[in-house]
């Protein structure tokens, strides 16, 4: 084991209250808006290829062009309550809201720079009333912050002269000034989503990233940081040196789940997931595979069952409207949630294996378990595998409590759950309420083989 002065503070997972909150929340929405939402992945006809909120590195457009999108911001449709009304139908328990993207250009009125809300023909705080919104729909609201800034003179991707430096310096206290004026601006914020720390420059910043989220934590007790925030005096992201979990959750899950739970090592974590392949600001075309409420559900299903949570990216238009495509996928998305959100919120992973019909999920301080089912198979029998001195005392569809499954034992902890109807045409949730087995336990000698 490495003496590290900037490696992880915590082995393990957070146990006060707020980060027990965050654990249940199950289904989270991004949003990502801000001046890229203008151009909408589309400039003088010709469409970009990247991701929108990236088109500012295209160069295809003059940067000081892009930069001056500023003097467009005009959301006319944006409207706050909307935006969290959208989230609320969908089931969503919080919400990432981008403050500051990649281009620089703050969705708040800060004092650190002119590239701001405050400078636009908008004029107005944009986070405010978000904020005040999602915070009146019970939705928790956590601040994305990205650290690369183009907009900033002093950014740097890495440091190599001594005017390099310098410029830096000067970069770094800016970042906390933002980040200490948001955290004071934004009080019930529950956390902070960092991005844009994958470069040389900040990566060499072990001391100073380490010390501010000290700072950070003293003045928000209880905030949530995830590991992509800082690197350790060896340069190490996400995992210091010894391989211990940089902040309080995994934060590498982006548009990708992990297949199995030892892929999460016993930490907390979250997936964030684009609707298209790989857009999360606004973008007009909207090519390739757009991914279905099914597809979105059974990905929201498998992040719960291996203990995460699922954060959908929204990218409302530069007019501050969400596209209808979204808002009909956030309704379905609700649709679904009002019946089955027993078998996602406060929900983790169950530790049993996983089988071919969906994925299991566990109410967190009880043992009743969750089927949640995208594949009927062709028998309509579900098969189950408890630990050993456990069997199942009831079962039944979610949707329909009072109607028992015929649970068959194949053999001392595999049962076949028996479907009445195998025609459901989208996925459903059967509970089971295991119990403690009486007696020897196995019914059947083990084969000698
Ligand atoms: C949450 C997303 N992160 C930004 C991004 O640039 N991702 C590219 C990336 C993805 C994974 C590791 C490093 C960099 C995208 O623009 C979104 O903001």
């Amino acid at each position: 084991k490495l003496q590290l002065k900037h490696g992880s503070h915590r082995v393990g997972k957070r146990t006060d209250a707020v980060m027990a909150k965050w654990r249940g929340y199950g289904l989270g929405q991004f949003i990502h808006w801000g001046l890229y939402a203008i151009p909408g992945g589309e400039w003088n006809g010709k469409q970009y290829n990247g991701a929108a909120e990236w088109i500012r590195s295209w160069n295809g457009i003059p940067k000081s062009t892009y930069d001056s999108l500023i003097y467009k911001f005009n959301p006319v449709n944006f409207n706050a309550e909307e935006w969290a009304a959208t989230a609320k139908q969908m089931g969503a328990k919080y919400v990432t809201i981008t403050t500051k993207h990649h281009d620089g250009f703050c969705l708040w009125p800060s004092k650190y720079t002119n590239y701001t809300v405050a400078n636009s023909p908008w004029k107005k705080d944009i986070m405010k009333p978000l904020i005040d919104a999602y915070d009146k729909q019970g939705i928790d609201v956590i601040l994305y912050f990205s650290v690369m800034d183009w907009n900033h003179p002093g950014w740097r991707y890495d440091i190599k002269t001594k005017e390099d430096s310098i410029a830096f310096e000067g970069f770094k206290q800016f970042t906390r000034n933002q980040l200490l004026e948001l955290l004071t601006l934004y009080p019930t914020a529950k956390g902070l989503w960092f991005d844009g720390t994958w470069d040389k420059s900040w990566v060499k910043q072990a001391a100073f990233a380490d010390e501010l989220e000290t700072e950070m934590r003293k003045l928000r007790p209880g905030l949530i940081i995830g590991s992509r925030f800082r690197a350790d005096e060896n340069g190490k992201r996400h995992f210091d040196s010894n391989g211990v979990l940089m902040g309080d959750y995994e934060q590498g899950w982006e548009r990708k789940i992990p297949n199995k739970i030892e892929d999460v090592h016993g930490n907390d974590w979250d997936c964030v997931m684009t609707v298209p392949e790989n857009q999360w600001g606004y973008n007009k075309a909207w090519k390739g595979h757009i991914k279905t409420t099914n597809e979105l559900l059974e990905m929201t299903a498998k992040c719960v069952s291996l203990g995460g949570n699922f954060v959908l990216n929204f990218g409302p238009q530069g007019d501050g409207a969400i596209r209808k495509e979204e808002k009909q996928l956030a309704a379905q998305i609700g649709d679904w949630m009002k019946t089955n959100n027993e078998a996602i919120y406060n929900c983790e992973y169950a530790g049993l294996e996983k089988q071919d019909w969906g994925y299991f999920t566990k109410k967190t301080g009880s043992d009743k378990l969750y089927m949640i089912v995208f594949n009927v198979p062709v028998s309509g029998a579900l098969k189950v595998k408890l630990p050993a001195n456990t069997s199942i005392g009831k079962s039944y569809l979610l949707a329909q409590p009072a109607q028992l499954l015929n649970t068959e034992e194949i053999s001392g902890t595999e049962y076949f759950i028996h479907l009445k109807n195998t025609a459901a045409g989208k996925p459903f949730v059967v509970v089971l309420e295991p119990n403690a087995k009486k007696g020897s336990g196995n019914t059947y000698d083990k084969a000698k083989t």
